[in-house]
């Protein structure tokens, strides 16, 4: 049994009304389960009304903040900012960030820098689209990714790594179990080679692409896998079955 404690996060990605958040928030309500972190991300309009809504332990992270405090950067929010209004986490360099937004491997590395220092907990997200699996370079990707998440990051203990391959991301083509474990245990072992064995043995590794109801306990068995980053499942009442996918 892994000492690491199971974390699901919910990324609701750009979907969600006041309407249809208030009944995610009434089945986010009913979670009871200590033993796991649970974090879901609204778009940054309604970070605040989920946060005054929720009335457990479930957390409220912000999807994407910039690399500075503040300034002209019309359009941007800080880890400052998210801190201000209580939001204690932040998804940094998901794929759609990559590769819809253009986003470099270098500009998220500023991101994680800078939100680490802030003193925000931050959820960096490292996978290979289908092209570079099919090439066999899947873990050259990762590694890379890995690379400049490491020289960013100066305290691992508010880091979760999200192993998310932009193959499996709202296609409904999971990875299987052994795909995904076969990466996960790669990324420990370089977190044990090239920051340090405990940052190996304590980071939590966690897994997205579509996880659903019925592929999650399959999934929570790996050794390596240790939570969810859960897209379009989690605006269903099925959630609240992968937060509780390793019990
Ligand atoms: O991108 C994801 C979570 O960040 C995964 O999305 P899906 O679960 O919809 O595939």
């Amino acid at each position: 049994m892994s000492e690491r404690k199971f974390f699901v996060g919910g990324n609701f990605k750009m979907n969600g009304n006041k309407s249809s958040l208030a009944d995610i928030v009434a089945n986010l309500n009913k979670i009871d389960c200590p033993n796991t972190d649970v974090v879901v991300a609204p778009p940054s309009i309604y970070l605040q009304y989920l946060s005054a809504s929720i009335t457990n332990q479930v957390k409220v992270a912000s999807q994407n903040c910039y690399k500075v405090a503040k300034g002209a950067y019309t359009g941007e929010i800080s880890p400052d900012m998210l801190k201000d209004m209580g939001i204690e986490w932040v998804i940094l360099g998901h794929s759609e960030r990559r590769h819809v937004f253009n986003e470099s491997n270098e500009l998220i590395g500023q991101k994680v820098k800078h939100a680490v220092e802030s003193g925000i907990k931050i959820i960096p997200c490292v996978g290979e689209k289908l092209d570079e699996r099919e090439a066999g370079v899947t873990e050259n990707i990762v590694f890379e990714q890995m690379e400049m998440i490491k020289n960013n990051v100066s305290d691992w203990s508010g880091v979760v790594i999200a192993y998310e391959p932009v193959w499996a991301i709202g296609t409904g083509k999971t990875a299987t179990p052994d795909q995904a474990q076969e990466v996960h245990d790669k990324i420990r072992k370089w977190l044990a080679k090239n920051v340090s064995d405990e940052v190996a043995a304590t980071t939590r590794i966690i897994y997205g692409g579509s996880v659903n109801a019925s592929n999650c306990k399959e999934l929570a068995k790996c050794k390596d896998i240790d939570g969810f980053l859960v897209g379009g499942a989690s605006l269903k009442p099925e959630f609240n079955d992968i937060v509780k996918a390793n019990a």
